[in-house]
């Protein structure tokens, strides 16, 4: 049976508490993860700061940023092994984990090495009262030991969008992996210490939430910051206990996305795009499309071509050729979305296709699979056009003008993202000065240059992560006046 240990201190600990690692694709048990306790947490955080104040904290950034490449190559040439590991963890398409989870794993690593190797900190120079000259610089030193508390849609990709920066600024990292997705961040302790990143540099701790790893890593006095990627009434909590020590927070939370078609868009296209941004990971993006506006004279048009594309899926495990539409994570998680699927069809809506679960053979049928599902003919105040769902589905609503699209999309607590279909260039920028959102794609979706500002607005995160703005995070910027 395999076991999800533990990394601290460049060691894998097991300990006395495991719970079962299963698949999603067939529920079967992949392994048992050794849940960290407070002394598991409390030795975490004690090898973090002694790698601070040790060979990392003294390591130039040089040989720093050549480490992180080494980190990238190494998690390329293990390429399979994480590959393998995500798909059994998630159940996620080949073409999709192959495609973005894994190369985005060894990219996150790259892109903060070579930010923090070429970008300047301010300097300037002035007069003194006394007639004299002062020259002051900036100088960026690192936070220190940084929790990072990560959610089971995208593990590699979103764990190393935060330890990559977290590292090439100088900080140590803990990481706590959603307990549905120990596999990746156990892999990537092998390869941390394959390359010769210190002991204590980059540890994980495995388990829960409340009254586990996740709680007593975020409350821990000895975590100078905190970047959550998860529920927004995660994010409450865990805001609630950075408070205490003042603790810097970075959250991506979630959303209720909005994807809005103008009659005057390339129409193949939209189509294609909207499908992947309802549908890609089985919903499960945190970026998702799950309220569909499209302007009334395609509307008709555009909803059967939905339709078609909908059931053009082809629903099953990874390694079966042309499979577009993976397993749910869990059995828990499926029960939320069939949940979903039921009040949309209490709430009178259409079903134009899917609403339940698909018949699977064999062993498969043990899995957690539910079909790809459209709505149409609700009203806004639905709770499937209110609530994040995370799953393969949504509701498609008519509009007619510019600013009605723009007040749709505007009606919810979350800013996270949106999508916009166009050929007309005002239209385009009116919509993405309008809609009160962190990342607003034209023509695009999930289009990801990792220079760029990434976050959400309004319950949807806070802070931006990407480029220079996660140094803004992962460092403190000192200044420093010489008077001359
Ligand atoms: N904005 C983004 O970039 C983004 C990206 C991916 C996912 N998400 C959001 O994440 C959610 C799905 O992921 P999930 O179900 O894993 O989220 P979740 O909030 O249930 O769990 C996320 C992580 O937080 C931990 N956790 C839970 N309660 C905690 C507590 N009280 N203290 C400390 N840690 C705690 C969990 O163990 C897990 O590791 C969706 O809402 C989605 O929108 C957002
Ligand atoms: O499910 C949410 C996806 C988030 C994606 C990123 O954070 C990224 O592409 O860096």
């Amino acid at each position: 049976m395999q076991q999800f240990l533990n990394f601290i201190n460049g060691e894998f600990v097991a300990t006395g508490k495991t719970f079962e690692n299963r698949a999603p694709v067939d529920n079967r048990v992949l392994g048992l993860v050794h849940e960290a306790g407070q002394r598991e947490v409390d030795a975490a955080v004690a090898a973090a700061r002694a790698a601070l104040k040790g060979p990392w904290g003294r390591m130039s950034v040089v040989k720093r940023v050549e480490l992180l490449h080494a980190v990238a190559d190494e998690i390329n040439r293990r390429f399979d092994d994480f590959l393998a590991a995500e798909i059994a963890d998630t159940g996620k398409p080949l073409s999709l984990a192959s495609h973005i989870d894994i190369p985005r794993g060894a990219a996150n690593f790259k892109v903060f090495a070579d930010i923090v190797k070429n970008v300047p900190t301010e300097s300037f120079e002035m007069t003194t009262p006394d007639g004299g000259t002062a020259v002051s610089y900036g100088l960026r030193t690192p936070v220190g030991v940084v929790a990072v508390v990560c959610p089971w849609n995208l593990p590699l990709l979103l764990m190393t969008w935060k330890v990559g920066p977290a590292l090439a600024c100088g900080n140590t990292v803990i990481v706590k992996p959603s307990e549905e997705t120990p596999a990746t961040a156990t892999l990537l302790g092998e390869v941390m210490k394959a390359v010769g990143v210190p002991d204590g540099v980059y540890n994980v701790v495995h388990g829960f939430g409340p009254g586990s790893a996740g709680e007593f890593l975020t409350k821990h006095p000895g975590v100078n910051a905190i970047t959550f990627t998860g529920e927004t009434r995660t994010g409450e909590a865990i805001m609630a206990a950075a408070a205490k020590g003042v603790r810097p927070v970075s959250f991506e939370l979630g959303g209720k996305n909005a994807g809005i078609v103008f009659a005057d868009a390339d129409f193949d296209k939209a189509v294609a795009g909207i499908t992947r941004s309802a549908f890609e990971n089985c919903g499960q993006v945190c970026l998702g499309t799950e309220r569909v506006y499209v302007q009334r004279p395609i509307f008709d048009r555009f909803v059967a071509a939905l339709k078609d594309k909908a059931e053009a899926l082809q629903i099953g495990p990874s390694e079966q050729p042309g499979v577009g539409l993976g397993p749910l994570i869990s059995a828990e998680h499926k029960q939320k979305v069939l949940g979903y699927y039921a009040k949309a069809k209490a709430e009178g809506a259409t079903i134009v296709t899917g609403g339940g679960a698909p018949q699977m053979p064999g062993a498969l049928a043990e899995g957690h699979w539910v079909q790809p599902t459209i709505w149409t003919g609700l009203p806004e105040s639905a709770s499937v056009i209110r609530e994040e769902i995370f799953g393969p589905c949504c509701h498609i609503a008519p509009f007619d003008t510019e600013d009605e699209a723009i007040a749709l999309a505007n009606a919810t607590d979350y800013g996270l993202a949106t999508t916009v279909w166009t050929q007309n260039l005002g239209t385009a920028h009116r919509m993405a000065s309008a809609i009160e959102v962190g990342l607003c794609w034209i023509n695009s979706w999930f289009l990801r240059d990792l220079r760029t500002a990434f976050g959400g607005a309004k319950a949807s995160g806070i802070g931006r992560e990407g480029g220079v703005h996660s140094l803004e995070f992962y460092t403190e910027l000192r200044n420093v006046m010489i008077k001359l």
